[in-house]
Order: C-alpha cells, then sequence, then structure tokens
C-alpha cells in the first residue's frame, strides 16, 4: 500500500504541535518516525489514525483519503499501537487481542468462525501463545507491549501504525517486534513506527522521516538521513555514523552531548 501525507496539521490552546506534515511511504516500506521528545511524532500517529481531528491535510492510502472513510471502515485498514496504552483490567490476553477483530463484525454478528484462529496466530506471532488466559493487568510492561501488537495484527490493517514499538521490551524482544514488522511491510501491509534508537531505526527501516518542532525537517532513505550533522541538529548530540562492515547500514556511535537540552 503506498501512503501519501500531505499538509498534516494540528494545533491545541494556539499552539501549532504538527506543523503541514508530508511524506510519502512506498508499498512495502518501513517508515520510522524520528525526533527529541516533544517533537510531534505520537501527535502525528494520532492524526494519520484519526485518533486525533486534523486543522488541515489528507492521508491518502493507495489513493483513498482515510478521512473520509466512516470510523469502522478505517479501523479495518488502519491500527495504531500506543505507546503505553490502557485497556480494561479484568480482560483476559485472548480477550484483549480479539478486540481486533471488532472493525471486521457486522453489529448483529457475534465473533465470526475466524476470530479464534486470527486471535491464536496473532498472540503466536509475538511469542505470546502460552499467555491467552492471563488478566492482562497482571503482565509485564514487555508483554503488555506485546499483547497490544498482537491486538493491532488480529485487525489485519494495511496501515500499521506504532509509537515507540519497543519500549519496555528487552533486546530480544526489540528485534523479534521489529523482524516481524519488517515481515508484515514485505507482506504489504504499510508500516510507520516513531523509534528513538537511531541504531534500531537504521537496522529496520527503510525511510526515515524526522521531526523537531512539530515540522517534518528531513525524509527520505535511511542512508540520506541519518547523518551526524541530522543527530546533531535535531539531538544535540555529537555522534558519528559509520557503514555496518557486513550489512552496510549505517551504525550511530554518540560521544555526547552539546549542550545541555533537558
Ligand atoms: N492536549 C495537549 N495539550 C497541550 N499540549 C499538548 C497536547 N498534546 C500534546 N501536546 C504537546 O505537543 C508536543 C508534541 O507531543 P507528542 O506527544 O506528539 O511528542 P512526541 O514526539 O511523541 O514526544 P515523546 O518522544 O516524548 O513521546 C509536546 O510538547 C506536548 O506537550
Amino acid at each position: 500500500m503506498t501512503l501519501r501525507v500531505r499538509g498534516l496539521s494540528y494545533g491545541i490552546g494556539g499552539k501549532q504541535i504538527v506543523c503541514n506534515a508530508g511524506f510519502e511511504v512506498p508499498s512495502g516500506a518501513v517508515t520510522g518516525v524520528l525526533g527529541p521528545n516533544g517533537a510531534g511524532k505520537s501527535t502525528l500517529l494520532h492524526l494519520m489514525a484519526g485518533t486525533l481531528p486534523a486543522s488541515a491535510g489528507e492521508v491518502r492510502l493507495d489513493g483513498e483519503d482515510l478521512f473520509l472513510l466512516r470510523r469502522k471502515d478505517r479501523a479495518r485498514r488502519v491500527a495504531l499501537v500506543e505507546q503505553d496504552a490502557r485497556t480494561e483490567l479484568s480482560m483476559t490476553v485472548r480477550e484483549v487481542v480479539l478486540l481486533g477483530r471488532t472493525p471486521h463484525r457486522s453489529m448483529l454478528a457475534g465473533d465470526s468462525a475466524g476470530d479464534p484462529a486470527i486471535t491464536a496466530a496473532a498472540l503466536a506471532a509475538v511469542g505470546m501463545q502460552d499467555f491467552g488466559h492471563r488478566l492482562f493487568n497482571t503482565l509485564s510492561g514487555g508483554e503488555r507491549q506485546r499483547v497490544q501488537l498482537a491486538r493491532s495484527l488480529a485487525q489485519e490493517p494495511r496501515l500499521l501504525l506504532l509509537d515507540e514499538p519497543t519500549n519496555h521490551l528487552d533486546i530480544h524482544a526489540q528485534l523479534s517486534v521489529l523482524s516481524l514488522v519488517r515481515r508484515l511491510s514485505a507482506d504489504g501491509v504499510t508500516v510507520v513506527a516513531a523509534l528513538h534508537d537511531l541504531n534500531l531505526a537504521a537496522e529496520f527501516c527503510d525511510h526515515l522521516m524526522v521531526m523537531a518542532g512539530g515540522q517534518v525537517v528531513a525524509a527520505g532513505p535511511v542512508g540520506d538521513v541519518l547523518t551526524a550533522e541530522l543527530i546533531e541538529r535535531v539531538y544535540a548530540v555529537k555522534a558519528e555514523v559509520f557503514a555496518h562492515p557486513v550489512s552496510g547500514r549505517p551504525v550511530v556511535a554518540y560521544s555526547g552531548t552539546v549542550d545541555a537540552v533537558v
């Protein structure tokens, strides 16, 4: 699915939080959204998911304007995995993942025949197949993060928006989740993921979009965007960027902050 975002903007209380964001994601590609804390990454993802109302702009998936769709039709196409999303405390993991099937049901029908198998496959895809009976609120932060991802997989979206999907995860789980994301994109799902780890972004993304102060300040293929100059300008951090000896992809080594940004 080709994703095209044009002039996307959002402001609140006189403050412009996302300003005229525009970018294009070719089919089968993973796009990383980078930028410092408060840059507007989460807000941008929420605008694209339709969970915040854009003040201007459009989001098109294979030419289809997502903002013109009914809520349920949009939910069949777009899934958002939020940072630290809350879910009803008394639900089991299986019930949480089953919620991902809601947009695919008709109003009066209950679960459809395929839902249990889709739910089980989604849990297996994130390595949580043994947790289906557990109460969601008894899980660790990393386990919750994986269940939320499974819920979005059960939704079978064409556009998958991930807000810091590696948050809370140990390094094995981070690599597993990002490998899964790559497989999904190879199967035709368009993925846009906000990430803080520049080396994981360099390894797993095809394209990067960098935000600062609500604006997109750089966008393009990973190798073009992820430069020492960009990292210093956006994060106020000194870094060197090398080519990985095996993969050739950029590797970032940090050498300190330029000044106090916090
Ligand atoms: N409802 C709101 N009212 C006022 N300011 C808001 C509101 N929502 C977001 N903001 C501000 O907008 C800016 C962008 O927030 P956003 O969460 O999109 O940033 P982010 O890039 O995802 O940050 P982080 O990396 O810390 O998660 C921040 O300064 C935030 O405080």
